[in-house]
């Protein structure tokens, strides 16, 4: 499985955010986003999952059989995209049935996360940290490879992002990918690092070439 990433530009409101990124991501390995507030990259993961089209460039998914790229990606962004009256166990339950291609069952998931306790709390009740905890235990309860995330420690304590680390590790170790935005470090093994700027030049972003 193979993502490649070719000159890629963004556009929003007419304005161009970046333009230049290319990288490429394979089985196993880690991409960190990062930039300054408003760069985009936001826009970046928002254009890899298929919410914006891009403003030029080329995303080729490749060695992945039958399925698409929307079909073989988690997106977990900002907003943590929980239903606030249902439990925790009952959001992760819908996004089991929804997404398909079951992984854990969402009380392995919240015991994952460290929130086995919280399974039959509303969210509406539950801590910031608590509820991107839960958005992220998504992630472990449909099997996909490329997990893309915007800025998935925001919240997160020391104790959780290091449990997160190591989620974000154990699925590469089999075989998944990840592309993620950051303003801290995520402390991931030989991840590749892209930088993204506010760009009016054609100058090419840093990162490798596809
Ligand atoms: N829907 C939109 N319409 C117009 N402009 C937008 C829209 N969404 C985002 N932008 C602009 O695009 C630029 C990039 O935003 P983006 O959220 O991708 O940045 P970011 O690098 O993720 O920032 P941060 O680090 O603050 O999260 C910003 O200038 C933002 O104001």
């Amino acid at each position: 499985m193979r993502l490649s990433v070719n000159n890629l530009a963004c556009e929003r409101g007419e304005r161009r955010i970046f333009e230049g990124v290319s990288f490429t991501l394979q089985a196993g390995e880690a991409l960190v986003i990062t930039g300054r507030n408003g760069a985009g990259k936001s826009s970046l993961l928002d254009i890899l999952a298929g919410r914006l089209h891009p403003a030029d460039g080329m995303i080729l998914f490749s060695d992945a059989g039958e399925r698409t790229l929307a079909e073989c990606l988690h997106y977990v962004g900002h907003r943590d995209g929980l239903k606030a009256a249902l439990t925790a166990g009952e959001n992760l339950t819908f996004a089991r049935d929804f997404l398909g291609n079951p992984d854990l069952s969402p009380r392995e998931a919240l015991e994952a996360v460290g929130l086995a306790h919280a399974a039959r709390l509303p969210v509406a009740y539950l801590s910031a940290g608590q509820r991107r905890r839960v958005a992220l235990a998504r992630l472990l309860v449909a099997k996909r490879p490329l997990w893309l995330l915007d800025e998935p420690t925001s919240a997160l304590d020391t104790a959780s992002q290091e449990t997160l680390r190591l989620l974000l590790e154990s699925h590469r170790e089999n075989g998944g990918m990840i592309a993620a935005t950051t303003h801290s470090p995520l402390f991931l093994t030989d991840a590749k690092e892209i930088r993204i700027e506010r760009s009016l030049s054609p100058a090419a972003l840093a990162g490798e070439g596809a």
